[in-house]
């Protein structure tokens, strides 16, 4: 178990820049989930604490020390990535007790099957331990994978997407079973995805990353309930955040070119200035008496819930609904919203109003 911090880490690759003065600490046996999308810097970042990439500026330190000089096996970090690297002729145990067959190791084959037999136990492929790689699922192959880094014992997992290959299903069950082996092992967990519902779901606390520089730490409700600017509110949450241009006049939101005037929570000094207010979708209310009349675009039935697109002049909306409620295409429905749900953004910067204050 480890503590990681990276301070002001910057990583270019040629005119490239992949990381831009990255500070970030994982406390020890946090699950730490890194958001960001294609080319924010996410495995840059891992490779870095792996010590497969020296970055051009700043420290790791784990546990307090400066791993500079550290090579990747004196890190003993373990990374587990999306497309699974293993010996596709050996069986799954044979795959299991390669990473502790190294004479630095020194370790005797009963400490050796003591360790793989536990692993395969916890990862549920014991069954699985006498068959060739090359004759699992996709799904069987990660949990191979993950083996081969829990029988290390490392310091700190390092997991790059590791479910990114396997399918919806597969995905959720084994987001579940990652969850519970972090529990079960007390380890601490980098895990790096784009995934903003595996970010959610999963994270202690979540790293929003854009463009190799960090935008927003905190817990998933914390980061959810209050992003920092709107490209955290994008980030996450699906359907995203509603983010409709306007202006603040007299406690209320003018949406729009005028299209439609709701009420938001006061804030003063801010009458006139151009803004972006953000709803989630699930705060849109529909009600009969509710102020702003709406045409229904779009309706995507999932199950519990309806996912309605709202047209209002020019703008559009999500709201979220109850999978009972009666509503067609090219319905006109009426809504609203509470006053206090409402964020506010700053339309040039996009950073949110009760942030900056
Ligand atoms: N070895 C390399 N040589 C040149 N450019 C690189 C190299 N590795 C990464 N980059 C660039 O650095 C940036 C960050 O890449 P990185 O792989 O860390 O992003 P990522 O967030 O993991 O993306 P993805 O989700 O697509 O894997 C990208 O623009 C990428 O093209």
């Amino acid at each position: 178990m480890s503590q990681i911090k990276l301070q002001n880490i910057s990583k270019t690759f040629g005119v490239n820049k992949a990381l831009r003065g990255l500070d970030l600490t994982i406390e020890d046996g946090e699950f730490f989930v890194l958001l960001g999308q294609t080319g924010a810097g996410k495995t840059t970042t891992l490779r870095i604490i792996a010590g497969l990439e020296k970055p051009n500026e700043g420290q790791v330190l784990i546990d307090g020390q400066n791993v500079a000089d550290w090579n990747a096996a004196e890190r003993d970090v373990a990374l587990v990535l999306q497309q699974y690297s293993l010996y596709p002729r050996l069986t799954v145990r044979g795959n299991l007790e390669f990473p502790l067959k190294s004479k630095i190791r020194n370790m005797t084959q009963e400490q050796i099957k003591q360790r793989v037999d536990q692993a395969a136990e916890t990862l549920h492929i014991t069954p699985l331990l006498d068959r060739k790689v090359e004759r699992l699922s996709g799904g069987e192959m990660q949990r191979v994978s993950i083996g081969r880094a829990i029988v290390r014992e490392p310091r700190v997992f390092l997991m790059d997407e590791p479910l990114s290959a396997l399918d919806a299903k597969l995905r959720e069950v084994l987001r579940v079973e990652l969850k519970k082996l972090h529990n079960e092992l007390g380890a601490t967990f980098l895990f790096v995805t784009h995934d903003q519902v595996e970010a959610m779901s999963m994270g202690d606390k979540i790293g929003v990353l854009n463009r190799g520089k960090l935008v927003q730490v905190g817990t998933p409700a914390e980061v959810y309930s209050n992003p920092v600017n709107t490209f955290v509110a994008r980030a996450v949450g699906s359907p995203p955040m509603n983010l409709l241009d306007g202006q603040l006049s007299a406690g209320s939101a003018q949406i729009g070119a005028g299209a439609f005037t709701l009420p938001v929570v006061a804030n003063s000094g801010k009458d006139g200035r151009e803004l972006t207010f953000g709803i989630r979708p699930e705060d849109v209310t529909l009600e009969s008496g509710a102020p702003v009349e709406g045409r229904v675009f779009d309706i995507e039935d999932h199950g519990v819930i309806k996912i309605l697109t709202l047209d209002v002049g020019q703008n559009r909306l999500h709201a979220t609904v109850p999978a009972q409620m009666s509503v067609k295409l090219d319905d006109s429905v009426r809504f609203g919203w509470k006053p206090e749900k409402v964020l506010m953004f700053d339309r040039g910067t996009g950073i949110n109003l009760a942030v900056s204050a």
